[in-house]
């Protein structure tokens, strides 16, 4: 932080850096997997920041929550058992608990330093940790993965970046290992960059994706503190038949605006048509 401003400065965002100006410092520590820092900025509320990357503000959290959420949970038919790998912030579960039908979510978030900062500098989002539907597992996404067969309807990665603790969540091996905790008509749902950043990231990601699964479709949500304004998320189901682009689900009209403040089923279908650029770019070979 210099005079009074922090800057996202990243490898995979050269010659750019998003800034916030900062109001107060909430919390600095360096746990056993990356610097996590919280601070309180003038316009976005508190953010979250993890390796000097923005991982989530008070303000525009929501959009990223919603669609990471409710896409895979609306593109499939009955989600019971859902697995959410990272997402220790605790959006992503406070997104889950919302669709009646689920019965279980676990999370398996590597450092209970996020988890633990967001209950404290957060708690709009940790709010999702008190569900009594939901557990918590305190390891690797990888190794928790390890062992599950036949298991989940849908699993949501909700990771950072592939530069760091989350490097192996961008692997081939990590997505057979979802594919197999999966259910025969499971779907899953992870962050997957920028189109203005990171295609050569996409591209190698939906390649080995369209390897082990029938369907795979790359859509994205727009949100204003994320390197471009824009992060995609990538749905692939085990089904060759599921939409994924089309809700097979959704809320009746106004229980949707209560529940959502990004997510509508229109925005379900409409944050899978790319521009030219990305749609060449990202088709299937
Ligand atoms: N540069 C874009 C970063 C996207 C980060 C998404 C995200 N935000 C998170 C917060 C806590 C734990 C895991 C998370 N994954």
């Amino acid at each position: 932080v210099q005079d009074g401003w922090f800057k996202e400065t990243g490898t995979l965002w050269p010659g750019q850096a998003m800034t916030l100006e900062v109001k107060e410092i909430l919390h600095v520590e360096k746990s056993l997997f990356q610097d996590v820092l919280v601070f309180q900025s003038t316009s976005y509320g508190n953010v979250l920041v993890l390796d000097g990357v923005i991982q989530a503000t008070e303000r525009d959290e929501f959009s990223y929550q919603e669609m990471m959420t409710h896409v895979p949970m609306n593109a499939h038919p009955n989600p019971k058992k859902v697995l959410v790998i990272g997402g220790g912030d605790g959006g992503v579960l406070r997104e889950v608990v919302k669709h009646e039908g689920v019965e279980e979510v676990t999370l398996c978030e590597i450092d209970e330093a996020v988890i633990r900062a967001s209950k404290k500098f957060l708690p709009s989002m940790a709010a999702g940790f008190e569900h009594p539907k939901v557990k918590i597992h305190i390891g690797d996404g990888f190794a928790f993965l390890e062992d599950k067969v036949d298991s989940f309807d849908v699993i949501i990665t909700d990771s950072s970046d592939p530069v760091g603790p989350a490097a192996s969540l961008f692997q081939a091996k990590f997505f057979e290992l979802m594919k197999n905790a999966l259910h025969a008509n499971g779907i899953i749902c992870t962050q997957c960059e920028c189109i203005w950043l990171h295609m050569p990231i996409i591209k190698e990601v939906m390649g080995f994706s369209r390897k082990l699964f029938p369907r795979v479709e790359y859509g994205f949500t727009t949100i204003p503190t994320y390197p471009c304004g824009q992060i995609g998320l990538m749905v692939c189901s085990k089904d060759p038949n599921a939409a994924i682009k089309e809700p097979v689900r959704h809320w009746p009209k106004e229980q949707e605006a209560k529940l959502c403040r990004y997510y509508n089923s229109e925005i379900h279908k409409a944050c899978f048509v790319l521009p030219q650029f990305a749609r060449a770019a990202l088709e299937a070979p």
